[in-house]
């Protein structure tokens, strides 16, 4: 009671503070409606900072406001931390890797380590691997299509091969390690990992004997009845730690016998570091498990959307496809038979797609974040307070809890003109002003977030979907079946698709494929 009185109030701030229950606040309609569907009504209500109700009456910011979101990311940094359960999240689900870590301590160090894995040179050598992946599914679904299709085409679950081929192309460019995920011989590693999606959604839509499944449980057996459980906690994950130690040790012994392993950088890296800054073996171990996760159905997930998108205005598609065709006849006439990234300059719509992707379909809709100290932000435009008065900059009390909407920021009509709620790759096409305030580490979106704890694979994600992409629109035509007209964006892990009023099935997105023939 004391702590509320004296900490600075927020009580002028405006938000749908009537419709918030005595327990859960706001929450429920935050992370129970479609991914940020709450987000964008109450942005277009109240504005860019929105107060919303948390458990028992506490304050919330959401905020969507360029300057803030700058402020609290950028400048500010370390001193708003994650919301300490989501970091306790993290550590249940990756150990003490660098979603967990925090502060200048841990987490700069952790991240010391690790960034020169993922630098520009870095991302792009692993070209030839994403193009690789990518064709391999490209003529796994050319054989399905020539043995059971009908008509040159057939219907692709777009959410089961993109998580396995993504899969394997992250086992492969990070680890070296092979996932058989679009083989048959996919290992327990790699069913852990390609169906801890349909694990958080069962978890999410309350369908909890799906855990059967077979998983890292560690995070989520804690809250399931043990009847539920078809595994024990950490029965699969035991497996996991076994085999993850086991490429850390092969890497390593290569490494120090100057063999391939010797490549591997956050190995180097580590050796480099003096004794005391250097990682442990939990703390390495966490990192393969973090990267494993956060950069496996992130960018599977972005593929998925960014299909649903080309199907939906296939314009847009076959545009994408003729400039894709263009630059593979320009390859072939200068005796040349792969993609390099220097070449994707050549292919400007194709970064405008995949831009407008990023933007419009993070993969993550959310980030939390909370206020290491009482402090002042920023904001871009002037707020209406609910007693009348406009406040220009927000003084906010210690400890609170703020909701970054990534969606809202990325439609944000300030930032992106008036016409942010549409897919239109056409706008990064356009002559900037320069004006904005820049808060993202990618085209000024914050789908990869921002500043210290900005996400460590952009790079590397980008030139997996550029090369996804190639790949899939150069090869097929893509086209939306009956069931993907009904098709959700259901916050779990990450935004995947699903199919309304068949969410227990997990995530969903059926298209029909048909082999593009060249040259029509
Ligand atoms: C389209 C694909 C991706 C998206 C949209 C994405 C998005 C994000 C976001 C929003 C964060 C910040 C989360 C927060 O602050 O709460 C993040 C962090 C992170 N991402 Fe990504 N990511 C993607 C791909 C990848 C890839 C491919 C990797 C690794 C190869 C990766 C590794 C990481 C790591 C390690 C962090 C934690 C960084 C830190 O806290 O210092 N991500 N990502």
């Amino acid at each position: 009671a004391y702590w509320r009185i004296t900490k600075i109030s927020l009580s002028c701030i405006r938000g749908p503070i009537t419709d918030a229950s005595l327990l859960l606040g706001n929450l429920p309609e935050l992370y129970q409606s479609d991914a940020a569907a709450a987000d964008l009504k109450w942005q277009k209500t109240y504005g860019d900072v929105v107060r919303i109700k948390g458990i028992l009456g506490e304050d919330r910011l959401l905020i969507t406001d360029a300057k803030a979101l700058q402020y609290i990311y950028q400048t500010s940094g370390y001193h708003w931390p994650k919301m300490w359960e989501r970091r306790e999240l993290s550590r249940l689900v990756t150990g003490p890797g660098l979603t967990w870590a925090d502060g200048i301590d841990v987490h700069k160090r952790q991240r010391k380590i690790m960034l020169p894995g993922f630098g520009t040179p870095e991302s792009r050598a692993f070209l030839p691997v994403f193009l690789g992946t990518a064709n391999k599914l490209a003529e796994k679904w050319k054989d399905m299509i020539s043995t059971s299709g009908t008509d040159g085409s057939m219907v692709v679950s777009m959410t089961y091969w993109l998580s396995r081929a993504t899969l394997d192309a992250i086992g492969e460019a990070a680890f070296g390690y092979q996932f058989g995920g679009l083989d048959d011989d996919k290992n327990e590693l790699a069913n852990a990992y390609t169906t801890l999606l349909d694990i958080w959604l069962a978890f999410i839509v309350g369908h909890l004997h799906y855990f059967h499944l077979g998983t890292p449980t560690c995070m989520v057996a804690p809250f399931v009845p043990a009847e539920e459980r078809k595994v024990t906690p950490r029965e699969g994950d035991g497996e996991n730690w076994q085999q993850r130690g086991k490429v850390l040790d092969r890497r390593e012994d290569e490494r120090a016998n100057g063999g391939k392993g010797g490549k591997d950088v956050m190995m180097q890296s580590n050796a480099a570091e003096n004794e005391k800054g250097r990682m442990s073996m939990p703390e390495m171990l966490a990192q393969m498990r973090t990267i494993m996760l956060a950069g496996h159905e992130t960018t599977a997930n972005t593929l998925n959307w960014t299909l649903f998108e080309l199907c939906k205005q296939p314009h847009i598609q076959n545009k994408l496809r003729a400039e894709i065709w263009d630059a593979e006849a320009m390859l072939r006439a200068n005796g040349r038979t792969q993609f390099e990234v220097s070449d994707f300059e050549d292919m400007p719509y194709m970064t405008a797609v995949v831009r407008e992707a990023l933007r419009f379909h993070p993969a993550l809709h959310h980030a939390y974040r909370q206020a290491g100290r009482d402090d002042v932000l920023p904001l871009s435009t002037p707020l209406q307070a609910s007693n009348g008065t406009v406040v220009i900059e927000l003084p906010v009390p210690k400890g609170l809890k703020v909701v970054a909407s990534i969606t809202g920021y990325n439609r944000n009509k300030l930032v992106f003109g008036e016409d942010a709620d549409v897919f239109n790759p056409d706008r990064w096409l356009r002559p900037s002003d320069g004006k904005q305030t820049i808060v993202g580490v990618y085209a000024n979106v914050m789908t990869f977030a921002a500043g210290v704890r900005s996400c460590i694979g952009w790079r590397f994600a980008l030139c997996e979907l550029h090369a996804f992409i190639i790949e899939l629109i150069s090869n097929f035509e893509f086209e939306l079946t009956p069931e993907a007209e009904h098709i959700r964006r259901h916050p779990c892990l990450v935004v995947a698709p699903t199919i309304e009023g068949r969410e227990k099935e997990g995530a969903q997105l059926p298209l029909r494929v048909r082999i593009a023939i060249k040259g029509e």
